[in-house]
């Protein structure tokens, strides 16, 4: 089609004010065509016609245009071609070097020139960043125990029913242990709801320093916590039960009142193969109770 010299004047005037990254390759991949934007780009003060390949290499010199983040524009360029051309309609995103997101669609017509169009899809790239940071924020918040910043009941279930599933299908131990601080209605009695608060928070940071980083541990509720201790018999999770006991008592040295002299009961058992982490929470439990029953300020292993 041939246009009139006013109205082709127009048109690539148009190009040049849209904001549209506009560019136009003959069959052997030569740049002939580039709008102000696509030029402002790639190819500040550089003449056409000149190879796509050319133009790659060129901003990378120059530090401008794409980003390549391995730093390898020929491996970058080889890859690159390797999908090119490839398709009568193709969109790729990439980023610049400047921070820009940019969507091109690449138009192959039949007689080999192809015309690239790329629309700046920053703003929508960074709401999908916002978007993936806030679920993942979410996600984050609805496993979480408030007060303390452990696992909270829901996560902490969650993770020990892994771990029992992980140990069937690998026939390995794996071992409960559930917490309870002792005589803990006394502190906020004598205290006030926010020192026992204190106490909890405490408890929380002692455990999370001294324990495994690749135990589940979290808080159950109130002033219980559980602990599941992967690979673990009971008889090892017993010993590792009466060495938090042991640390909570030197960590609490320099404590003030309240913390100081805080103790807790504990119920271990190891789970069966096949039964429910029901099954095995209840067995914990009632061990728990027996340390309350037997005094407080112990561990009972039961079974
Ligand atoms: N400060 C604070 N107290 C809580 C929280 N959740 C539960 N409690 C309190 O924890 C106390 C638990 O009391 P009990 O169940 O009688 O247990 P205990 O006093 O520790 O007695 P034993 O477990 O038998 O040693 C209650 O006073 C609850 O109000 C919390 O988030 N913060």
């Amino acid at each position: 089609m041939n246009l009139p010299d006013d109205l082709r004047t127009r048109l690539l005037d148009a190009l040049d004010g849209c904001g549209l990254l506009v560019a136009l390759f003959d069959p052997d991949d030569v740049l002939r065509h580039a709008n102000a934007t696509y030029r402002a780009t790639f190819l500040p003060d550089v003449a056409l016609p000149l190879a796509f390949g050319d133009v790659l290499r060129h901003g990378h010199r120059h530090g401008i245009g794409v980003r390549i983040s391995s730093g390898d524009v020929e491996a970058f360029l080889s890859d690159i071609l390797s999908r090119r051309r490839s398709l009568p309609i193709r969109s790729v995103t990439t980023d610049l070097v400047d921070g820009r997101w940019i969507m091109f669609t690449e138009t192959l017509r039949d007689d080999g020139w192809m015309l690239t169009v790329g629309t700046d899809i920053s703003t929508l790239k960074q709401t999908e960043a916002d978007i993936s940071r806030r679920h993942q924020q979410a996600v984050l918040a609805s496993q979480t125990d408030g007060l303390t910043g452990l696992s909270n009941r829901n996560r902490v279930l969650q993770l020990a029913q892994a771990a029992l599933d992980h140990a069937t299908a690998t026939t390995t131990p794996v071992s409960l242990a559930l917490i309870d601080l002792d005589h803990f209605k006394s502190v906020n009695d004598q205290h006030g709801h926010l020192e026992g608060d204190r106490v909890l928070r405490a408890f929380a940071e002692v455990c999370r320093h001294k324990l495994r980083p690749d135990d589940a541990f979290g808080r159950m509720g109130g002033e219980e916590f559980l602990l599941v201790m992967r690979g673990l018999s009971a008889a090892r999770g017993y010993a590792v039960m009466q060495r938090l006991r042991r640390d909570l008592a030197r960590s609490w040295d320099d404590a003030r009142e309240p913390i100081r002299g805080v103790t807790f009961s504990c119920g271990i058992t190891q789970a069966r193969p096949g039964e429910t982490l029901d099954e095995a929470l209840q067995r914990a439990d009632e061990a728990l109770y027996a340390a309350k029953r037997a005094g407080r300020d112990r561990c009972v292993s039961g079974g």
